[in-house]
């Protein structure tokens, strides 16, 4: 697709303030890059370009640089930096050895709190580096006398909270792969991903808080653990508070705080660079989530250049980003300790009805440096009138946003009720990555709706059709070389083809990411949405196959499809199509027992917008759902741009939704 991109803005909506942008550990980093590597024009911290232009054109000087700056302390040392340059198939660091828990652990100091835990009653504490490496080794340990080790699976039902760190990093230390999936995630869902593991522990939650309620989850806790017969044990974590009940659980139970108050030492074993840390998953349009795993080593060097370079964090920061634990915020948030910087957990939701501005109240008692939140969460703000400024923000310098696309109105609300000078640090990225393909620095001015500029090391592009690269012009967001947070590889599959499909089948041997992006003139990344049809629920993404795989075990339903749409307004319209069995109506009851059915089978995120009855699904002549060009009409894309109705079994269920399409828009146009 290549349509005519909006006119980039010509003046910054902000710019650095001097002085923080020549002490910030971007502009620092520019310096000693200039002065141990001698790269030209990367001391100027205020030209940026300069500085990612020989981050990407010298990956193997640019990553050392990296690992030299930030200290990383490997247990073996690395013959080179970049062995094989090529995607899929690149080889970082070869020969280096080095534990990712170490790293987060070394930073911790006395004058600060490790991690402060909050939730959405507004109630915080705080958990010093000393209690932190405590539990860490003390949970270590009980995972090792349970035989955990190098390459076993270690998964968490757990909402985000301290205990989700502390076991993510106890299992990291022993170089056994962690994975983690939210409490509002339906038993089902979360076998769906971690039955694909073959766990050998389970971490689970009583329950959680959202909206005023206290969610017991403790039946799901027990129906998730009778689904994965590898466990050997189940550690229970009292969070809120309800007894366990005794008795006939499948696997050995242990008590978390028995888990967590032994006296141990941590001793972080050494892994090769590539030694699996986590397994993310994300869903598609068919079958299981596929799992997406991560390195040691390409994690700690990419956080590091996130969050310690473009969100400037180090030791005396704070950082609350509000995220689930299955979103892959959640392990940037963990991240930041490999900066020094303390780390908040919030459990609730972002907005209850009782203290909408909870968060805000949250970020200002505990003097959080950077507040990371979504689009929606920013545009729901505006919309209901709350008023961030009631509280004493005066720590914050930047709020970072993500999820989706981020509209320009967001950007004066954020300085009239935020800070004038802080700086709304917009990034894109994904789970695939685990971080950002672009975003901003301090050192970078910012244009409303647009984000900064491309990260360093990021070889970013926006490909046409013909994979030629456009500037000023809507194309595929591409990455042209290798990052090291590029995942090693997916979980079961074994010759790597559903990892080649998933990025490497449009353009051979470039990065192709599922997002339409500009690259502006000036510098800056226009985001325009999901080119592919995963769904971005208030940035979470979702599977479609998670929505149609319980709708359709309804015996009135006869097939489902949902879609997820950006639309213009900066707002996201998530309808759900349903082909009724013979006979059967659509009424409210039947509306009620679809949104019951997604709310308990997937979970409340999942449930659409709206529910409506169509006479058929279009599909690919090979049988699949026809989700993205679907999803293009209903954007109000005309139907010879979206698809060749010749590749569509049914070409004439088209009609239907271009005209929806078509109807939404003359109402949001008023014509
Ligand atoms: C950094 C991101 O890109 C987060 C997301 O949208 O999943």
């Amino acid at each position: 697709m290549t349509a005519p991109s909006p006119a980039p803005s010509p003046d910054p909506f902000w710019s650095p303030d001097p002085e923080a942008a020549t002490t910030s550990r971007i502009a620092d980093f520019g310096r000693w890059v200039t002065r141990h590597r001698g790269v030209q024009g990367a001391a100027d911290h205020t030209d940026y370009a300069a500085l990612h232009r020989w981050s990407v054109a010298d990956l193997e000087g640019f990553w050392g640089a990296v690992w030299e700056y930030f200290d990383v302390d490997a247990a073996t040392p690395y013959e080179q930096v970049l062995e094989v340059d090529r995607m899929p198939g690149a080889r970082w660091f070869p020969g280096a050895t080095l534990n990712y828990t170490h790293h987060a652990l070394r930073h911790l100091g006395d004058d600060r709190p490790a991690i402060i835990a909050l939730d959405e009653t507004g109630a915080g504490y705080e958990m010093s580096g000393d209690r932190l490496r405590a539990q860490v080794a003390s949970v270590a340990a009980t995972l090792r006398d349970l035989g955990v080790g190098p390459g076993d699976r270690v998964v968490g039902y757990l909402p985000n909270t301290p205990h989700a760190i502390i076991a993510f990093l106890a299992a990291a230390s022993l170089g056994a792969v962690w994975s983690v999936c939210g409490q509002d995630y339906a038993p089902q869902a979360a076998a769906d991903r971690f039955g694909q593991l073959e766990p050998t522990v389970l971490i689970a939650g009583d329950g959680y808080l959202f909206n005023g309620t206290t969610h017991d989850r403790r039946d799901a806790a027990l129906d998730l653990e009778r689904s994965l017969p590898t466990l050997k044990a189940t550690v229970l974590v009292d969070h809120v508070g309800l007894p366990w009940p005794q008795g006939d659980y499948p696997a050995l139970t242990l008590a978390w705080e028995d888990a967590v108050t032994r006296t141990e030492q941590l001793a972080c074993t050494p892994v090769p660079f590539d030694h699996p840390l986590w397994v993310v998953f994300s869903s598609g349009t068919t079958g299981l989530p596929k799992g997406i795993v991560h390195g040691h080593g390409g994690v700690l060097l990419e956080h590091l250049k996130t969050l310690g370079l473009h969100s400037d964090l180090g030791p005396g920061d704070r950082l609350l980003w509000y995220t689930t634990t299955h979103w892959m915020m959640w392990n940037l948030v963990a991240s930041a300790l490999l900066t020094g910087a303390t780390t908040c957990t919030y459990d609730g939701s972002p907005a209850p009805l009782a203290r909408p501005d909870v968060l805000w109240d949250l970020a200002a008692r505990h003097r959080v440096t950077l507040f990371g939140t979504s689009p929606q969460y920013l545009l729901g703000m505006a919309k209901f009138g709350i008023d961030p400024s009631a509280h004493d923000l005066s720590s914050i310098r930047a709020v970072g946003c993500t999820g989706s696309a981020l509209p320009a109105s967001a950007y004066p609300w954020v300085r009239d009720h935020v800070g004038e000078r802080v700086q709304l640090a917009s990034i894109t990225g994904g789970t695939d990555v685990v971080s950002g393909f672009a975003g901003s620095a301090p050192t970078t001015p910012g244009w409303a709706g647009e984000l900064s500029a491309p990260h360093l090391g990021v070889a970013l592009a926006a490909y046409d059709d013909e994979g030629s690269p456009v500037v000023d012009r809507v194309g595929e967001l591409v990455v042209t070389r290798p990052m090291p947070s590029m995942p090693l590889y997916f979980w079961n599959d074994p010759d790597g083809t559903r990892f080649r499909d998933a990025y490497f089948g449009a353009y051979p041997g470039v990065w192709r990411h599922g997002d339409w992006i500009t690259l502006t003139g000036h510098g800056s990344v226009i985001v325009h949405g999901r080119s592919d049809s995963t769904l971005n629920r208030n940035g979470v993404r979702l599977g479609s196959a998670d929505i149609h795989e319980v709708v359709e075990r309804l015996p009135e339903i006869t097939e489902a499809l949902v879609i997820g749409a950006e639309e213009p307004d900066g707002g996201y319209w998530m309808p759900l199509f349903v082909v009724l069995a013979a006979g059967v109506a659509l009424d409210d009851s039947l509306r009620d027992r679809i949104r019951h059915a997604v709310r308990t089978g997937a979970s409340p995120r999942h449930v659409p917008d709206e529910i409506l009855a169509v006479s058929g699904i279009p599909h690919t002549r090979t049988g699949k759902k026809l989700e993205v060009p679907v999803k293009r009409l209903l954007q109000g894309a005309p139907a010879d741009r979206v698809v060749d109705p010749s590749a569509v079994d049914s070409p004439e269920l088209l009609a239907f939704f271009a005209g929806l399409g078509a109807e939404r828009r003359e109402a949001r146009d008023g014509t």
